[in-house]
């Protein structure tokens, strides 16, 4: 069997192997705001080879003298891919591509021109007839350069079949070893550029020497369905890009493109040489560098990829892996599936949590932390593990308690008189009063005096967050001091109010304890 892709994919034998060729770094680059410094590109070039990519097309040597010398550079440093340089078909950019390109072990030139009749009117300004003598001529020029040569069709999806045919033959004859047929600007359907592929390799006597290749756009979604659609119709290179950057909308993703073939060898028979564990660690990277987030739902790499937060997913979940994830996070090297704590949470995903914490809570404690913790994802966007041990903690430490809190409304603001409204449930009766006072912790502590009358110094009253974000829990420690007897409390909540009478209550039910201890020991 050919072991050499290129060689494999020519010749289209079974058992095949794709082709990728990563341009995150000419194409990708391209799209406002994404370029990367000299050492940024040599780091990705690096990832991209260690990974596994066959062809890094690494720049357009001709655009500028920093692209020249990263495309040099990196061809003189990758050990395994191919390196590429895009050229126009004019003589300069085919030159500088392949002075570029000559010191790397396999190097390519790449060299495209426009196909369609609004790209020859309007951008080209030249005839069909004076496009194939360019394409013949700039063709043979990069291949007394190299052995290797690309040729694209740039908007070939809007280009008469009849003409494209004529090109590709033009390509072929004067040396072109791949051909690539782009979708330029993401106009295609999945079938159609399917066809496209399938008419030009039928229609063209020399397809069979040539690599056929992929180069879709996204600008309709439909970049990665369309360089799969074009595998059945005999392309055997897919161009494409980390996270799917590139011009616009983008290009075709990288990591989908392989994870698509990967989990789907069943039904799309091919293979690439991808090391996958690695598309996460590649993802992070160019997404730091070019500083474009990856959104959260993107497939594969995207960090809710691997999450789940409903209740009844993360109950199969648990059950059974593949009940709701057709590949692992190991394999693309995200660490592991997370179940993310929310209000769609249920009770099995709630008591793994919990295991997971270190907690082992008894049926009644359990269903009284679920229903806390319930209340606390209603009101908050993330629920984290630092959350839930506040709320199970809290709930331990105070499940005896006497007096609790109902339900605290308090006006604030600089209007004044700040107004605390507070209800107590004490020994299981409620009762609410209303009080003012300097300001809104004030007003609630009077509220507390009001409802459960007592004679203490608060010695201490601080406040911090449980975690990040403006709808983080606040997590309130008060100290009261009464004789020789001094307590401390407690209380987290997303109001800093509550969570602060709830403290101030947690106190007070220990210094009542203590009371009572200690007139039980005067007794005796
Ligand atoms: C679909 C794609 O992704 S194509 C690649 C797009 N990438 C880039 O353009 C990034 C790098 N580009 C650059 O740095 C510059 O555009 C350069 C260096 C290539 C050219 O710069 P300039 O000489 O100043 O030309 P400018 O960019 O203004 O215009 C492009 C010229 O190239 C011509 N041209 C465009 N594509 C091709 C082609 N494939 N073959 C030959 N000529 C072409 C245009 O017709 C235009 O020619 P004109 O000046 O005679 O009208
Ligand atoms: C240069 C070519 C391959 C290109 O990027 C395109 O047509 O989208
Ligand atoms: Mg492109």
């Amino acid at each position: 069997m050919t072991t050499d892709p290129s060689t494999a994919a020519a010749e289209g034998s079974e058992g095949d192997r794709v082709i990728i060729f990563d341009t995150t770094l000419r194409d990708g680059e391209q799209c406002p705001g994404a370029t990367m410094t000299f050492e940024e590109k040599l780091e990705v070039a690096d990832c991209l080879d260690e990974m596994g990519v066959d062809i890094i097309e690494a720049g357009f040597p001709i655009a500028s003298e920093g692209d020249f010398e990263a495309v040099t550079a990196i061809a003189k440093r990758v050990q395994n891919a191919t390196i590429a340089g895009l050229a126009r078909a004019i003589n300069a950019d085919i030159d500088r591509a392949g002075e570029a390109v000559k010191h790397a072990r396999r190097g390519r030139i790449h060299t495209f021109v426009s196909t369609s009749p609004i790209h020859l009117a309007h951008q080209m300004r030249k005839t069909e007839a004076e496009v194939l003598e360019i394409i013949t001529a700039t063709v043979a020029r990069a291949r007394n350069l190299v052995e290797d040569v690309e040729w694209s069709a740039m908007d070939a999806t809007r280009t008469g079949i009849d003409y494209l045919c004529q090109c590709v033959d033009a390509a072929i004859k004067a040396g072109a070893t791949t051909i690539n047929l782009p979708d330029t600007v993401g106009y295609a359907t999945p079938d159609e550029y399917a066809e496209m592929f399938r008419q030009v390799r039928e229609r063209v006597p020399g397809s069979d020497k040539a690599v056929f290749s992929t180069h879709c756009h996204n600008d309709l979604g439909l970049a990665v369905a369309n360089s799969l659609a074009a595998l059945g119709a005999g392309a055997r290179q897919i161009e494409c890009t980390i996270n799917g950057i590139g011009e616009r909308a983008g290009n075709a993703a990288l990591e989908e493109i392989v994870m698509a073939i990967r989990t789907r060898r069943d039904k799309l028979r091919y293979d690439t040489g991808i090391e996958s564990t690695m598309l996460a660690r590649a993802s992070k990277l160019v997404s730091a560098v070019t500083n474009f987030p990856v959104q959260y739902n993107k497939a594969i790499v995207g960090r809710n990829a691997f999450a789940h937060e409903s209740g009844i997913h993360q109950d199969g979940i648990l059950k059974h892996q593949q009940t709701y994830e057709i590949m692992t996070p190991e394999s693309v090297g995200v660490g592991k599936t997370s179940l993310v704590m929310g209000k769609h949470s249920g009770r099995n995903a709630f008591r793994s949590k919990l295991k997971e914490l270190g907690y082992d809570l008894g049926e009644n404690a359990f269903e009284d932390a679920f229903v806390r913790f319930k209340s606390l994802a209603d009101r908050k966007k993330h629920v984290y593990d630092e959350d839930i041990e506040a709320l199970v903690d809290q709930g331990i430490a105070h499940m005896h308690d006497r007096m609790k809190v109902v339900s605290l409304t308090v006006i604030a603001g600089n209007m004044g008189p700040q107004t605390a409204t507070l209800t107590l449930d004490i020994d299981g009766a409620q009762h609410t009063v209303q009080a003012t006072g300097n300001g809104p912790v004030d007003a609630t502590f009077n509220a507390i005096k009001m409802l459960v009358p007592h004679e203490v110094k608060l010695d201490l009253y601080q406040v911090h967050a449980v975690t990040e974000g403006t709808d983080a829990q606040a997590e309130v420690s008060v100290r009261l001091e009464e004789g020789e007897r001094m307590v401390t409390g407690r209380g987290a909540d997303t109001d800093t109010m509550v969570a602060s009478a709830r403290a101030y209550l947690a106190a007070l039910n220990k210094l009542m304890v203590k009371r009572q201890k200690m007139a039980h020991v005067q007794q005796i």
